[in-house]
Formats: structure tokens, sequence, C-alpha cells
């Protein structure tokens, strides 16, 4: 039977952990501490984002957040020269003599990752394949020789090096997602990396009932309706509806005064409305649509409170 602790009522961004999860952290801030970075992959929602800062924050280094994109590039991470200051002293300390000294410098302001790499934060660069592979390149010579090129930049000196307390955890959904990247096999040979799945329905259940402050009865009903509803997700590469799915479900039937009972119309409606879209791109049939409908009406009515 899966044990929960720490929970967490107070803070509503600190993550539920039970068995499973404190075991991958603990191994996960291993890996960390030994040096090697970590990487979570896995479908949308299963909980890569929400683990990966709360390994981060284990680490007691201050923390820094980068979210893949494809236009991310280098001056985002190594820094870029922002402007110019200039500077004008006029001397007229004796009247016969005038004196004027003028000098103009350029600004420089340090990147994320400069900024994290050369003072020993923990970086999460979360959704990293969504950033061009030749933007994630940077990452090569700082996992394996331990400095930052400084290439591209007007900078003198070549590369600086890398603080000894600075790690990185890595997230990303995998390849078949749209809009990310294939990531290069030499960056992926440098991370050691973890597949996060959905949980269980019984997990979930605890997680939505400690989040949303719900019983846990209740949190059961929406959590296995929606965990049957991704079961019959079968289109490939689409997952169904994700604990993000439960989460918005207790939230607002706790905001709108709903009752979690799955013979309510208005719950019913509540997650067609949640659910219906992920489930019509995860079925195939001829009218998605109103099939998917349908199949959150029966999910829903086998449940009832
Ligand atoms: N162990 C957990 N304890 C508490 N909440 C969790 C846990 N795991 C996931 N969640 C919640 O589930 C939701 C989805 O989690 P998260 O954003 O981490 O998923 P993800 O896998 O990073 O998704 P995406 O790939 O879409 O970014 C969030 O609201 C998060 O707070």
């Amino acid at each position: 039977m899966t044990v929960l602790r720490n929970t967490i009522k107070k803070d509503s961004r600190a993550i539920v952990q039970d068995d499973d999860t404190k075991e991958l952290m603990t191994r996960s801030l291993h890996y960390l501490t030994a040096g090697y970075p970590v990487h979570f992959t896995g479908p949308s929602g299963a909980g890569k984002t929400s683990l990966a800062l709360a390994l981060a924050k284990k680490r007691k280094r201050p923390v820094m957040l980068i979210h893949g994109n494809h236009e991310l590039n280098n001056r985002d991470l190594i820094g870029d020269f922002t402007g110019y200051t200039s500077k004008k002293v006029v001397d007229q300390y004796v009247r016969s003599v005038y004196k004027k000294d003028e000098s103009v410098t350029e600004t420089w302001r340090d990147g994320r990752l400069l900024e994290a790499a050369k003072n020993g934060y923990t970086l999460v660069y979360d959704e990293f394949t969504r950033s061009q592979p030749t933007t994630n390149n940077i990452f090569l010579s700082i996992l394996e020789e331990g400095v930052i090129p400084l290439y591209g930049t007007k900078l003198t000196e070549p590369f600086v090096k890398v603080h000894p307390e600075f790690s990185v955890v890595f997230t990303s959904n995998p390849a078949e997602y749209a809009g990310v990247y294939d990531t290069q096999d030499a960056l992926l040979d440098r991370m050691i990396t973890i597949p996060v799945d959905f949980m269980d329905s019984e997990r979930e259940a605890m997680i939505v009932s400690e989040k949303a402050d719900l019983v846990i009865e209740e949190a059961r009903i929406i959590t296995s309706i929606i965990a049957n509803l991704r079961e019959q997700c079968t289109k490939e590469n689409e997952h169904g509806p994700s604990l993000r799915a439960s989460l918005m479900i207790a939230r607002l039937a706790i905001e709108l005064d709903i009752p979690i009972d799955g013979k309510d119309e208005e719950f019913i409606r509540l997650c067609i409305d949640i659910a219906g879209n992920s489930m019509t791109r995860g079925i195939e049939a001829e009218n998605p649509r109103e099939k998917a409908e349908q199949l959150i009406i029966d999910a829903c009515k086998s449940k009832n409170g």
C-alpha cells in the first residue's frame, strides 16, 4: 500500500511525496551531488516540473529556472551587451584650466545560464527539447569540460569555469510531442534520464485531496474517472487527460459548489468541459467529439458520491 507523508496544506507549490517519489528524489539527489545532471522525461502533466523544482530545492542552493523555447538563444543563456554607459568629468577647479574627461563603456548583462553556472546555482531547464539543438550545444562543454565557452560574445576571455556546486535538472516531453526537437545523442549521453509516467489513480487521489483540500473519497471519484478515460485513449502519442484535469475538476467543483457525484448533471458537464478536448484527441471514432462526450458521461455515471 502506498503511504503518503509530507503533507502540503500550507505550501501549495510543494509536492506530495509517496514512497516511490521519495525514493526517486533520493536517488536523483545522489546523482546531482555526484556531479551528474538528471533528466525527467514523460507525458504532459505527469509531474516532471514539480519533481524537478522540488529536487532542486533539496540542493539548498539558489534555483534558476529556464523554459525551453525555439527562440531561446546564446544571448539569453550566456548574456549580452545591453547598451553603453558614458561618463563625463568636467574639471574647472582652477578657473584658467578647463579639463574634460569622457569615457564610454559597453554594459554587459550575464545570461541566466552564465549566472547560474558561475555562482553554483541549481538550474532547472524545463522542457529543454523545445529549444533548438544548436542552442543546447553549449551544455556539451558545460557538462563535459566544466567550462562555459563565451563564443559569439565580444568578451575577451574565451570561457568561464563552472562552479563546482552547479547542477542541472532537465525535463522534457517525449520526442513525438508537437514543437519538440530531437535531442543530440551526445547531450543525452551526458545526463541521467529517468522516465516519469502518470501515477495510478490512488496516488493521484492523494495529491488531489491534499492540493485541492478535498476529502479522499471525493478525490478518488475524480481521479478514477480520469484514469478510466485515460485508458480509453488509444491513439498513438495521445495520453488523454492528466492529473491537471483532476485538479481542475476538484478545484472548480469546490469553487462552484458542484457536488462530486457522477450522477450529477453539473458535475458531468464540468468533466466534459475539462476532459473533452484531450479525450477527443485521444480516441479513434467517426465523430470523436460526440464519442468522447459519451465516454465521459459513462465514466461519470459508473461513479457516484
Ligand atoms: N507529487 C506531486 N505533488 C503535488 N502536486 C503534483 C505532484 N505531481 C504533479 N503535481 C501537480 O500536477 C500538475 C502537473 O504537474 P507538472 O506541471 O509538474 O507536470 P509536467 O509533467 O511538468 O507537465 P508538462 O510536461 O505539461 O509541463 C501541477 O498542478 C502539479 O502541481
